[in-house]
C-alpha cells in the first residue's frame, strides 16, 4: 500500500506503507540514533510528533516490551528509508509493523530521509501529514491549514498518569513528578534504592509536601514548557523546601521558575551522540537527547541561576544549577535509554544532595514540628 507525507512547505513524498492504514498530523521531526527506535517510539515526549530516523534501516532486531520507556507508542507517525519487517534477535516479541498497527499509527517507507532531513534543518521543524488515504494533495494540504498548533500542544496531560502510584523503596523518598516521563527516570531512581512516588504532572505544591518527599525529580515530556504554568508555578513555590533535579522538560520548568526563559530551537537535538561539555571541569560528555526547546542563555542573567553544561555543537544550554537553593537540571537525559550512560552519575549527585540537605535543613522543622505534636498531645 502507497504512503505519503506532506509537508508543510508542499514537499510531498510518496512512498510505502507500514503499520497502521491511518492519517496523522503531527510535527516532523529527526532523530540520528543508530539504534534504540524502540526506546524513540515510546518516549513520550515525541507525542505529537512525526519521527524521521536518519539511520537508513530500521526494525531489524524487532519490538521487545522490556525496551519501552512508558506504556505505548505516543509517536504520531514513523518515517524510515527501509523498513525490516522481519526482525532478527532472540528477544524480538514482534515487529516494528505490528507495533504500529496495534496503536493505529501510520508509518512510511522507501523514502529519501536524507532529503527529507535536509529539508528539515534548513526550513526548521514543520507540520506534517502522514497518511494512507488517497486524499488530493490540496484535500491534504487544507486539512494540515487547519491542524492548529494548539492541537499538536496541550501534550502532556495525555502522557502524564492520571494517579499517583507508589515504586517503594528503603531509601530517599522522591516524588517523581510525571510531565510523561520516561521509565529510564524511575528505573535510575529505584536501582539506587529510592523510594519513589509518581505523581501526575498538575500535582500541587501542598499535594507534594503531604508526600513529605526527601527530593523533587522533575521529568521529561512533550510540547513546549510554556504550555504547563501552573507546572511553573508548583516548581517556583517548592524551591528551596526540597532538593529538586529535573531532566529536559523538567531542566526547561526549572529555568521558567527561576525567572529565565525558554524559546523553539529551529530543529532541536534528537539523538544519541549530542557533545556537551561541563564547564567547570571541561570535560565533554556524549548525550542522549530529544528535545526541540531550549533555555535562553541572555534570560539567565539576573537569575540565581548559573550554567554549567553547554552544548559543544550550537552552545546552547544544557545544564543549570540555582546559586542558593539545591536544585539543578540538565536539558538532555542521564537516564539514556536510548544512547549513552554516561550521565547517570547524575542521579548520584541528586541524591548526595539530598543527604547533604537533610544534615543541614530538613530534620530540623521536621522535629520542631513532632515535638509540637507530642506537645499538643500531652
Ligand atoms: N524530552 C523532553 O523532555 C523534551 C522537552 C520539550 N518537550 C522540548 O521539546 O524541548
Amino acid at each position: 500500500m502507497q504512503a505519503r507525507l506532506l509537508l508543510e512547505d508542499g514537499t510531498l513524498f510518496s512512498g510505502k506503507s507500514f503499520g497502521a492504514d491511518a492519517e496523522m498530523t503531527g510535527e516532523v521531526v529527526f532523530n540520528t540514533g543508530i539504534t534504540g527506535y524502540q526506546e524513540v517510539l515510546s518516549d513520550p515526549s515525541y507525542c505529537g510528533q512525526i519521527v524521521t530516523m536518519t539511520y537508513p534501516l530500521i526494525g531489524n532486531y524487532g519490538i521487545t516490551r522490556d525496551d519501552f520507556e512508558s506504556i505505548r507508542p505516543f509517536v504520531h507517525g514513523f518515517v524510515v528509508r527501509r523498513h525490516e519487517p522481519v526482525p532478527s534477535n532472540w528477544r524480538a516479541e514482534y515487529s516494528v509493523d505490528q507495533l504500529l498497527k496495534e496503536y493505529g499509527i501510520p508509518g512510511i517507507s522507501e523514502i529519501d530521509t536524507r532529503m527529507l532531513t535536509r529539508i528539515i534543518r534548513h526550513h526548521g521543524t514543520m507540520k506534517g501529514i502522514l497518511t494512507t488515504s488517497n486524499k488530493s494533495v490540496e484535500e491534504l494540504k487544507e486539512m494540515l491549514g487547519d491542524t492548529s498548533i494548539a492541537e499538536l500542544r496541550n501534550q502532556v496531560a495525555r502522557t502524564s498518569t492520571p494517579q499517583m502510584f507508589a515504586s517503594p523503596g528503603a531509601k530517599e523518598r522522591i516524588v517523581l513528578v510525571d510531565f510523561g516521563a520516561k521509565s529510564g527516570i524511575l528505573r535510575e531512581l529505584t536501582s539506587r534504592g529510592c523510594d519513589v512516588i509518581v505523581v501526575p504532572h498538575n500535582v500541587t505544591a501542598d499535594e507534594i509536601r503531604r508526600l513529605h518527599p526527601d527530593g523533587i525529580q522533575l521529568s521529561n515530556g512533550p510540547g513546549d514548557p510554556k504550555d504547563v504554568p501552573y507546572a511553573v508555578e508548583m516548581v517556583k513555590e517548592l524551591l528551596g523546601e526540597y532538593p529538586i533535579f529535573g531532566i529536559c522538560l523538567g531542566h526547561q520548568l526549572f529555568a521558567l521558575a527561576a525567572g529565565a526563559n525558554t524559546e523553539k530551537l529551529k530543529f532541536g537535538h534528537r539523538g544519541g551522540n549530542h557533545p556537551v561539555k561541563e564547564l567547570a571541569s571541561g570535560r565533554c560528555f556524549i548525550t542522549s537527547q530529544n528535545h526541540g526547546y531550549t533555555v535562553n542563555e541572555d534570560s539567565i542573567q539576573g537569575t540565581d541561576l548559573e550554567v554549567t553544561h553547554i552544548n559543544n555543537n550550537d552552545k546552547t544550554v544544557e545544564g543549570l544549577k540555582h546559586k542558593k537553593f539545591p536544585a539543578f537540571s540538565v536539558q538532555y537525559h542521564p537516564e539514556a535509554a536510548p544512547g549513552p550512560h554516561d550521565s547517570s552519575y547524575l542521579f548520584d549527585d541528586f541524591l548526595n544532595m539530598i543527604r547533604e540537605h537533610k544534615k543541614n535543613e530538613i530534620r530540623k522543622p521536621r522535629q520542631a514540628e513532632m515535638v509540637a505534636a507530642v506537645k499538643g498531645a500531652r
